[in-house]
């Protein structure tokens, strides 16, 4: 008999599946403390969560017998993935189920935003009518920009075009072709914070998207704007916006989810006129609890009877005979998807994967899944993307991935080529793996290089002459960045190179903007590697 425990209040005709299985015995004991989970869950298979569990290390590590940890929802950022990775426990999430209704709760807040809605019915009930305070706008041939074009963007962009709104979209995996078929103008993050009359983010929460909306972007902003986040705190930098609300650069705004939930009482948006919060609630209509518990407990079945699943968001176990040979590979691979995908300009629309040398001979299959995951993971957020889904993720937004197997492999012994293909780019990098010295990076586009891919990098693209590097190293120097190591790379003589730099932190984006100014440069970027 198999124990599911279901630790926040999901729904009961979701889970009803689970109760009526006769090999399974479902508790049902929300709003347990972590000590509280600690004590009990020994004794479970199946841990079922929504958002308000957070799944710590400390419970996995007394679930001796968890196999699954199910989550009704899409975020998985309440449960520790490579804790639960690491104990081989398997986590599956309901991508689906809840799409339709966090776009509809984007929407009432576009709608309240538009015309004050909360701000007039706060009012009213308290005996004051005000009829003057709360002239609203129309949406008709209005300008909404969709930052996240993936499953809840896209759909919030279909409803506006209903309501006779202009669409400007972004997302690194919307290409030309996808963006007309959808009716929607294909624009950079700069077109829409410039052009747009209403704004909605839609991206998971990644070290990219963090504050992707911040005080840079609100100073080149229509005046105006009114902007909604219903995805994830984070994504529009707080402060940043209360200051451009108190300028009058934003309109009004709707925020469903913040930095931190719940918000501290003082949070500069709860007594703001201007300001509209719901408590997280994109997701919670009967029907989406129902349709996420319904796929949840549906997963947590076929895993529990070791049966096929789907919607798995951390590693599988992978069959030993397979590992042996390729596991050396795995991390090789993923940092140069990564490394690729971070050199990308536009959309991906191909990953070419070339194996050549000893790899030629080897079933690679699983190795482009961590291929496809690196490239994916930059944009889709390293907690949803893993090497069970990458590909079909991949597919869902027409990435085409071609494998190739060569036998010549340029003087190395393996070798691994990826190459991003995109309108009008292609971006290529390849690595190998050198007996006794690990992995190496060997290509980046036409040059020659040999470089250790890991930690922060910095990738310059430059004319050969004399000076550059000086220069590069003291406008790093004046601004406190230590250079590790570097590697020049050139085709011919006099002509174009490329310099990568491995510096020990981060470097500000300024410093980057500066050193793409120097002369006789063309690009600076930052490149970084886990
Ligand atoms: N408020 C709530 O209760 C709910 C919030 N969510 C959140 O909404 C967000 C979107 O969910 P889905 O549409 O289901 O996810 P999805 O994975 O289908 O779409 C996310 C899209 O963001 C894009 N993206 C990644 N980085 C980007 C960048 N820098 N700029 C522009 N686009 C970028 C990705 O390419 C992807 O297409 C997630 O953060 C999810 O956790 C989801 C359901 C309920
Ligand atoms: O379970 C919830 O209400 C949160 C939903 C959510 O944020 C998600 O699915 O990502």
């Amino acid at each position: 008999m198999f124990k599911v425990l279901v630790s926040d209040p999901i729904s009961d005709l979701g889970i009803q599946q689970l109760v009526d299985a006769e090999d399974v015995l479902v508790d049902k004991k929300p709003g347990l403390s972590e000590d509280e989970l600690v004590a009990i869950i020994g004794e479970y298979d199946a841990l079922l969560v929504r958002s308000q569990t957070r799944v710590t290390p400390r419970i996995m590590e007394a679930g001796a017998n968890l196999k699954v940890i199910g989550r009704a929802g899409v975020g998985v950022d309440n449960i520790d993935l490579p804790a639960a990775t690491q104990r081989g426990i398997i986590v599956i999430n309901a991508p689906d189920g809840n799409t339709i209704t966090t776009c509809e709760h984007t929407f009432a807040m576009i709608m309240a935003v538009a015309r004050h809605i909360p701000q007039a019915y706060a009012k009213t009930i308290n005996g004051q009518w005000d009829r003057k305070s709360f002239l609203g706008v129309e949406l008709r041939n209005k300008v909404l920009g969709v930052l996240g074009m993936g499953r809840i963007g896209s759909e919030v962009a279909k409803r506006a075009k209903a309501f006779g709104m202009e669409i400007m979209g972004y997302d690194p995996f919307l290409t030309e072709e996808r963006a007309e078929k959808m009716g929607v103008k294909l624009s950079s993050v700069e077109d829409i914070v410039r052009h747009a009359d209403f704004m909605t983010v839609h991206t998971p929460l990644t070290p990219e998207t963090r504050h992707m909306i911040g005080k840079a972007q609100f100073e080149i902003m229509k005046p105006g704007m009114r902007i909604v986040n219903c995805a994830r705190g984070g994504i529009i930098d707080e402060l940043a916006l209360v200051e451009a609300v108190d300028q009058n650069i934003v309109a009004g705004a709707a925020f469903d989810v913040f930095e931190v939930e719940p918000p501290a009482e003082d949070h500069p948006f709860l007594k703001h006129p201007k300001i509209i919060v719901t408590p997280h609630l994109g997701a919670s209509t009967v029907e989406a609890q129902e349709n996420v518990a319904i796929d949840v407990s549906e997963q947590v079945l076929h895993i529990l009877r070791n049966e096929p699943f789907s919607n798995a968001v951390n590693m599988p176990p992978v069959p030993t005979e397979v590992l042996n040979k390729l596991q050396p590979y795995f991390s090789l691979g993923e940092k140069l998807g990564s490394f690729a995908a971070q050199l990308a300009e536009g959309a991906v629309e191909e990953i070419v994967v070339n194996y050549s040398g000893d790899l030629a001979e080897v079933d690679t299959q699983s190795l482009t899944r961590y291929v496809v995951k690196g490239v994916l993971s930059h944009h889709l957020g390293s907690e949803q993307v893993n090497v069970v889904n990458s590909m079909h993720l991949a597919k869902t937004r027409d990435v085409n991935i071609i494998v190739q197997k060569s036998h010549t492999s340029k003087g190395f012994t393996n070798r691994i080529s990826v190459s991003l293909r995109g309108k009008n780019e292609e971006r290529l990098v390849a690595g190998t793996l050198l007996n006794g010295y690990g992995a190496r990076i060997v290509q980046i586009d036409k040059f020659p290089v040999d470089v250790a891919p890991e930690g922060n990098l910095i990738l310059v693209s430059h004319s050969d002459k004399p000076g550059i590097i000086g220069r590069v190293g003291t406008l790093l120097g004046g601004n406190d960045v230590n250079i590790a190591t570097m590697q020049v790379g050139r085709k011919v003589v006099g002509g174009a190179a490329v310099m990568v730099l491995s510096v020990d932190k981060a470097v500000p984006r300024e410093v980057l903007q500066e050193i793409a100014k120097l002369p006789d440069l063309n690009n600076a970027k930052e490149i970084v590697l886990y």
